[in-house]
């Protein structure tokens, strides 16, 4: 059997495409159940339903044998015990820095002043920082990040934005792009040998189906 690990939303629904080229549909709509284990038209595949963030982990401890991940979350969990042998181009944004409108970031970085900075993705905003060598204080959220700049609770916030709607809604603008983001295949570096070839299988149609 094999276990993917996929998150509902953005990575299902653009991941549905890349598993049926390679042979796998998923026989239920995960938003009409409240099941988190689905079958799919391969008896030997299941779908296991984890949040986004929850991905890395359920594959490097074999909970999955493999999953999608976006990068994001790959840099923040580390990658350690996991495969990535494929950019599947899906779910597909940039990870920013973005400011109140009426805020010079411009101004703060050439003074040398700390900059309060708002984010969920800690990891990848300290390293952004610290190559820049601007001097942050890094406050960690797990959601809503555009709030904080307007409440006065950062200067700053790091997020990933694809259209810029939401900072747009919210008087925010985007002042530097940090990295492009996308999702990747992760596997299970241990089930990569177990399960070898119905894995390489898998990888081999997924990565014929990458558009
Ligand atoms: N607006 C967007 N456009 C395109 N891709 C996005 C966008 N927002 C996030 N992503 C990508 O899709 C992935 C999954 O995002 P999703 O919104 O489904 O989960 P989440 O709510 O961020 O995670 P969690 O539920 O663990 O908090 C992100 O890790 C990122 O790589
Ligand atoms: O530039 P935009 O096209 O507006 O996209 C950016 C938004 O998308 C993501 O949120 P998402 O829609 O996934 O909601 P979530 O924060 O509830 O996951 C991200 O956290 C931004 O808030």
């Amino acid at each position: 059997m094999i276990t993917l690990a996929l998150s509902k939303g953005r990575i299902f629904d653009e991941t549905l495409p890349l598993l049926k080229a390679a042979g796998i549909e998923v026989t239920e709509d995960p938003e009409k159940s409240r099941k988190l284990i689905l079958a799919t038209t391969r008896p030997d595949v299941r779908v296991v339903l984890v949040r986004a963030t929850d991905v890395p982990t359920y594959v490097q401890y074999g909970g999955a044998d493999a999953g999608v991940a976006g990068k994001d979350v790959l840099l923040e969990h580390g990658g350690q015990g996991l495969y990535q042998p494929l950019d599947l181009k899906i779910a597909k944004c940039r990870l920013s820095v973005a400011v109140r409108a009426d805020f010079d970031y411009e101004a703060a970085v050439k003074q040398g002043s700390r900059i309060a900075v708002a984010t969920k993705y800690t990891q990848c905003a300290r390293e952004h920082f610290a190559n820049k060598g601007v001097h942050v204080d890094l406050i960690k959220l797990y959601g809503s990040m555009e709030l904080a700049p307007l409440t006065g609770l950062a200067d700053a916030i790091v997020d990933l934005v694809s259209t810029g709607s939401t900072l747009k809604a919210n008087n925010l603008v985007e002042v530097e792009e940090i990295m492009q983001i996308s999702s990747r295949l992760v596997v299970n570096q241990a089930a990569l040998k177990t399960k070898r070839e119905p894995l390489r299988e898998l990888i081999d149609a997924i990565a014929s189906a990458i558009v």
